[in-house]
């Protein structure tokens, strides 16, 4: 990263590597440096595999048809996800070998991780169904991929509306220089009440990126009516998040990128719901609501940012159930604030 002076790099990868550092030390206690930076790529490409053939309509069809109607499909997505376990796993397996073998004990007052948390669970209580190896890998990889993809698409597509639109960019870090007593400290979430404009950016940012291109389902126990609708018992629904965000009833304009809607209307930023309501909503809410402020605010603080070739708002695999902003690369320009 450019400690003086500028660093051209592919927006994807950094905020990959970033959020990814952030995802794995959570869950086995590693962060991401340069010389360990293979292990993450080999991670994110077993992923990306993953993003790439399963669609969203694999969300809506049932197991049984992909399974023997679409057998290779089937099996090719069986595969990917068990390489992408294997590999997003690898140091909670050893970990997990060597508490089996006896040569490591975990401390309950001293838990490193997710992986220790896991792991203490099996030494009091012992296996059974929810705590086991397969059930450890199967939790690192699911939130591997909801922790680590969601958060990195919103950052890249952030990014990629700050530098379509300048003047935004300029509002908010002139905002954050004036809480951080211009950038003599670093931006924290205790700020969050002082920094309105910035809030607004992220809200906006995370309506236009509505990272999920189809809701995981819920299932209809008895029939009801909705929205006028009747709705027969054992039916899946989703609420439509994506849509429900350019909802022009409620979103003047729903396609500008325009953070003052929420300056000028108190109510709008709680109708923005990208995590989702209720009893499943995003288990990782708060995680990616203190990354994206953090991350935001203290580049914005520190780095100056210009475009290096195109920016577009094209979405890459447009069928996928989750969105891949396109592609582009931004320069970052260290700045001397104090
Ligand atoms: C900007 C970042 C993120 C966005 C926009 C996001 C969005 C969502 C959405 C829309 C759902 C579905 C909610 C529903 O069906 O009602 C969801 C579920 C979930 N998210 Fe996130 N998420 C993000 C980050 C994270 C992170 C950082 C983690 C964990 C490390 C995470 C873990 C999960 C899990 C485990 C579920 C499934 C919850 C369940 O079914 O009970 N997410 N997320």
């Amino acid at each position: 990263m450019a400690v003086n002076g500028s660093t051209v790099t592919k927006a994807s990868d950094f905020f990959d590597l970033t959020v990814g550092s952030i995802i794995n030390s959570i869950l086995v206690g590693k962060r991401f440096e340069e010389n360990t930076k293979h292990e993450f790529l080999v991670i994110k490409n077993a992923l990306d595999k993953g993003f790439e053939v399963f669609t969203a309509f694999d969300m809506i069809l049932p197991v049984w048809f992909t399974k023997y109607v679409l057998r290779k499909h089937f099996d090719y997505i069986m595969k990917v996800n068990d390489d992408s376990k294997d590999f997003a796993a690898r140091d909670a397996v050893e970990r997990y070998q060597k508490f089996k073998s006896g040569s490591y004990t975990v401390d309950e007052n001293d838990l490193d991780d997710y992986t220790d948390a896991f792991l203490l669970k099996i030494q009091q209580e012992g296996e059974n169904e929810n705590f086991n190896l397969e059930s450890l890998k199967t939790m690192i990889l699911d939130l591997w991929i909801t922790g680590q993809e969601t958060t990195s698409t919103t950052l890249v597509s952030g990014f990629s509306h700050l530098l379509m639109n300048p003047h935004i960019m300029d509002k908010a870090k002139n905002e954050i220089l004036k809480v951080t007593e211009n950038g003599s400290r670093y931006l924290t979430l205790e700020d969050r009440p002082s920094t309105p404009y910035l809030n607004a950016v992220i809200g906006e940012v995370q309506r236009h990126a509505s990272v999920l291109n189809i809701n995981f389902m819920r299932y209809n126990y008895e029939p009801v009516i909705m929205g006028g609708h009747p709705v027969d018992g054992g039916c899946l629904v989703s609420a439509q998040l994506g849509a429900l965000h350019v909802n022009e009833e409620m979103f003047e304009n729903p396609y500008d990128f325009d953070p003052e809607r929420y300056m000028n209307n108190d109510n709008l930023l709680p109708q923005t719901i990208p995590f989702g309501l209720g009893k499943r909503s995003c288990l990782g809410e708060a995680l990616a609501r203190s990354e994206l402020y953090l991350i935001f605010g203290n580049l914005l603080l520190r780095y100056q940012f210009r475009p290096h070739g195109t920016l577009s708002s094209l979405e890459l695999n447009p069928f996928s159930a989750a969105k891949k902003p396109y592609k582009m690369e931004m320069e970052f320009i260290k700045i001397q604030n104090e």
